[in-house]
């Protein structure tokens, strides 16, 4: 940790797996909502987990840190248990009245080659996050930060944004939000996303087609 605190009162599970970068690369090339679309529409977050950031292709394994509301004590623990690729999960319960994450914290998400972040509340240095490269979710901006007394647990399934997050679970998140594949459907999800991806072009060029003043020029 770069901050001294006592984290006696932050759980830690024993270790969780996590899907490999290669059994998830096909979910970046495509849209959250045919992601969502897979998954029979069900494991999409609400609409009040938006992109706060300019970078919106996230892909990764769960980190999941559960927090004390306006504490994040827990969120600097976590990312010494972090590995590249994996996203910081935070329940924040939805409190918005203090930030869970920054800058400070974005720079040490970089050091651990963390990708993002998906905070059921409030983050702040969003500028600086962005420039970062980092793809974060939240409900809110707000410049007030967070105390550093936990309690908090690390790699315990979180709830954010209507859903229940399992640690190493895969979240993939675009412009319009973010989707939670659980960790045992990634395969079941990368073969349907094709098919939704194939339906969706063909209705597409039926409806350009019958557009008034279509001529038959392919795009
Ligand atoms: O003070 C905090 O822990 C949150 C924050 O602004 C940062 O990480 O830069
Ligand atoms: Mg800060």
């Amino acid at each position: 940790m770069f901050i001294v605190a006592a984290t006696d009162s932050v759980f830690l599970a024993p270790s969780w797996d996590r899907v490999a970068a290669d059994e998830t690369r096909r979910l970046r090339e495509v849209p959250a909502a045919d992601v969502g679309d897979a998954l029979q529409r069900m494991t999409v977050m609400d609409g009040g987990i938006r992109l706060l950031t300019g970078r919106a292709t996230l892909v990764g394994n769960a980190l999941t840190v559960d927090v004390r509301s306006g504490d994040n004590l827990a969120v600097h623990r976590a990312l010494d248990e972090a590995r590249p690729g994996d996203v910081l999960v935070v329940n924040g319960h939805g409190d918005t009245t203090r930030a869970l994450i920054g800058g400070l914290i974005g720079e040490i998400m970089v050091n651990a080659g963390v990708v993002g972040a998906v905070v059921d509340g409030a983050v702040r240095d969003v500028q600086v996050l962005s420039e970062m490269g980092l793809a974060v979710y939240a409900r809110a901006i707000t410049p007030a930060g967070p105390f550093k007394h936990g309690p908090g647990a690390i790699g315990a399934p979180v709830a954010v944004g209507g859903l229940v997050v399992a640690a190493g679970d895969v979240l993939v998140g675009d412009a319009d939000g973010v989707v939670l594949v659980p960790r045992h459907r990634v395969k079941e999800v990368v073969d349907a996303v094709d098919v939704i991806a194939e339906k969706e072009e063909a209705l597409r060029q039926r409806i350009l087609a019958a557009r008034p003043g279509h001529t038959a020029v392919a795009r």
